[in-house]
């Protein structure tokens, strides 16, 4: 007789990266990493490596439907990430399913465009995002770029980051990460719940292999908030994992190479 063995659990709703870079694949290595049980709903399929995205095939929306309720029905996630959500029809299925279910701990990246350039969210599925999405959400973490279509603002100064975390909070009720890994001279963090702005500093790692950085710090926080940490533990153990998988130095393909993840073992 095998003993009973209880695990946390993470759902990601988000898009295959065929190099295991980002998307679900890194994900699903962040949520294993953090010790959590991993589960996935698959928004689009993308052929994708280290140079680039070649094509990108959308889930049909009754199959994404299909995905949510299978999961939903059997094991309750703890915590759910959403990360590339592609178009409006997804991300009505996504918001309509994550209030059917009452899912908790939902943590949004809100992915527009890949690192290497291709677009993953249709220009005209941001108001959708905005309306829809942001509103669920516990914490929502874009980085500087996201946050300055969501805002409407130019994002250059520390201040900047602040009153843009501050409008994003004010608007949608949901925390902010606003992220600062595109900084040149540092990779400082932002922070901002109901107790105002918290920095979280960062030192800037000169490692070109950034391939999916976003989609690892996401899933480490919700990874952490599944195993009952509150927001900001969450996001500081999130922010050490992040930094440990760009230290490692992992070098593979010809582009911007994927992160170290299980790093500490
Ligand atoms: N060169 C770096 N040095 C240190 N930390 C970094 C670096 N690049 C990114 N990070 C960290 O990685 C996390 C993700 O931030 P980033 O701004 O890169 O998000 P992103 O642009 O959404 O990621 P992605 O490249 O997956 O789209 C943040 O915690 C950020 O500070
Ligand atoms: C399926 C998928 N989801 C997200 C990203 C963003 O990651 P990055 O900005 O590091 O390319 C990506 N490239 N592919």
């Amino acid at each position: 007789m095998v003993k009973k063995c209880e695990l946390k659990t993470v759902l990601t709703i988000a898009g295959s990266d065929s190099s295991g870079g980002a998307g679900i694949q890194a994900d699903l290595k962040t949520i294993l990493a953090s010790g959590v049980y991993g589960m996935s709903a698959i928004t689009a399929l993308t052929a994708q490596n280290t140079t680039g995205v070649t094509a990108v095939v959308r889930t049909a929306p009754e199959m994404l439907n299909a995905q949510l309720d299978s999961i939903f029905t059997d094991i309750f996630p703890d915590a759910v990430k959403t990360g590339m959500v592609f178009d409006s029809e997804l991300i009505e299925v996504i918001a309509a399913k994550l209030k059917q279910y009452q899912a908790k701990n939902i943590v949004i990246d809100p992915v527009m465009v890949a690192t290497s350039g291709a677009r993953l969210l249709n220009e005209d599925a941001i108001s959708a995002l905005k309306e829809q999405l942001l509103p669920l959400a516990t914490v929502i973490t874009p980085n500087l770029m996201e946050a300055e279509v969501l805002t409407d603002m130019e994002i250059k100064s520390h201040e900047d980051m602040i009153q843009a975390a501050q409008k994003l909070y004010e608007t949608y009720g949901c925390n902010v990460l606003c992220k600062g890994g595109h900084r040149h001279l540092d990779a400082d963090d932002l922070l901002y719940t109901a107790d105002g702005p918290l920095w979280l500093k960062g030192e800037h790692i000169a490692n070109p292999n950034t391939h999916g950085t976003g989609c690892t710090l996401s899933s480490a926080i919700a990874s952490n908030l599944a195993k009952g940490q509150d927001l900001t533990t969450a996001v500081k153990k999130a922010k050490a994992y992040i930094t440990g998988a760009l230290q490692a130095g992992l070098n593979l393909g010809h582009g911007a190479g994927p992160l170290h993840h299980g790093w500490a073992i």
